[in-house]
C-alpha cells in the first residue's frame, strides 16, 4: 500500500510535570484519510493531538508535518495548515461573525465577508447565523460553527478532540456527516479523538489505539474488532460492555 504521511512521529516521547505521558510514539497519519485515535482515559490521546500543531513540544523525538519538522514551522501558519477543534468549541461572547474572523482580527487581518458566507452554509447553517449570538447557539449548532472557523483557515489537517461527545444523537450524526463531507470535498487529513469505537468504525479509514501513552497499534480501523494484542481486545470489550 502507498503509504503518504500527513504527519509523522519517531520516537516521540513526552513529560507532563514528573509523569511521562508519550513513551517512544514511532508512527503516521496518512494523507488524505480520516484516523481516529482511541484509547482508554489518560491514554495521552489529547497531548499527543496538541504536539501536531505545535501547542506542545516533545521533549525526544522527531515530529514530521508535513514533511517539515514541527519545530521548523512558523508557529501562526502550522496552526493554519493544522487546525483545531475540540468538545468544548469555545467562543468568545458577541456574534457568530465576530467568532469566525477572531484568529484574522488578532492577527490585524480581514476576512472576506463572501468567503465566511459561503463557509457557514458549508457547515450546514444559513447565512443569517452570522449575526446570531454566540450564546443562542445550541452545542450542534456552536460545534459547526467551531468547525467553520477552522474551515476559513483551509486547513490541509483537521485535529478533532472529542467534538461529538457532547451532543445528542442528530447533533453528533449531522457532525460526523459533516465531517465525511469536509473529507469528502477538500481531501482534508483527518486526525480524530473519539471515545466512542463504534463512531471510529464507522467514519475512519485508519486508527491509532493508544494505552497509557504508548501506541499499541496502528492501522487499518477493522483492527479494532480483529486485533490479537490482548490490552486493545480488553479496551474494546470494556468500551462496548
Ligand atoms: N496540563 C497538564 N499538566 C500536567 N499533566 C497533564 C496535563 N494535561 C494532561 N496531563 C496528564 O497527561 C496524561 C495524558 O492526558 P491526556 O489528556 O493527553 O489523555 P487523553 O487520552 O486525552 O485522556 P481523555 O480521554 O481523558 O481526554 C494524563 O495522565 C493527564 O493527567
Amino acid at each position: 500500500m502507498e503509504r503518504e504521511a500527513a504527519i509523522e512521529f519517531t520516537d516521540v516521547s513526552m513529560k507532563r510535570g514528573e509523569q511521562e505521558v508519550l513513551k517512544g510514539i514511532t508512527g503516521y497519519f496518512p494523507k488524505g484519510k480520516i484516523t481516529t485515535l482511541v484509547g482508554p482515559s489518560g491514554a495521552g490521546k489529547s497531548t499527543l493531538l496538541k504536539l501536531c500543531n505545535g501547542l506542545l513540544s516533545p521533549n525526544t523525538g522527531e515530529i514530521l508535518v508535513l514533511g517539515k519538522n514541527v519545530e521548523e514551522w512558523e508557529p501562526v501558519e502550522l496552526r493554519t495548515r493544522a487546525s483545531m477543534a475540540l468538545q468544548s468549541a469555545p467562543m468568545i461572547s458577541g456574534t457568530v461573525e465576530e467568532n469566525l474572523t477572531l484568529p484574522y482580527a488578532l492577527q490585524g487581518a480581514e476576512v472576506d465577508v463572501e468567503k465566511m458566507r459561503k463557509v457557514i452554509q458549508e457547515v450546514g447553517l444559513d447565512s443569517d447565523y452570522l449575526q446570531r449570538d454566540s450564546r443562542d447557539l445550541s452545542g450542534g449548532q456552536r460545534q459547526k460553527v467551531s468547525i467553520a472557523r477552522t474551515l476559513l483557515m483551509e486547513p490541509e489537517i483537521l485535529l478533532l478532540d472529542e467534538i461529538t461527545s457532547a451532543l445528542d444523537r442528530v447533533s453528533r450524526q449531522e457532525v460526523e456527516e459533516l465531517i465525511a463531507h469536509i473529507h469528502k470535498t477538500f481531501g482534508t487529513t483527518i486526525i480524530w479523538i473519539t471515545h466512542n469505537l463504534e463512531q471510529a468504525e464507522r467514519i475512519g479509514h485508519y486508527t491509532w489505539v493508544m494505552i497509557d501513552g504508548q501506541l499499541i497499534e496502528q492501522g487499518e480501523s477493522s483492527l479494532l474488532n480483529e486485533s490479537t494484542d490482548a490490552a486493545v481486545q480488553q479496551f474494546v470489550r470494556g468500551t462496548n460492555s
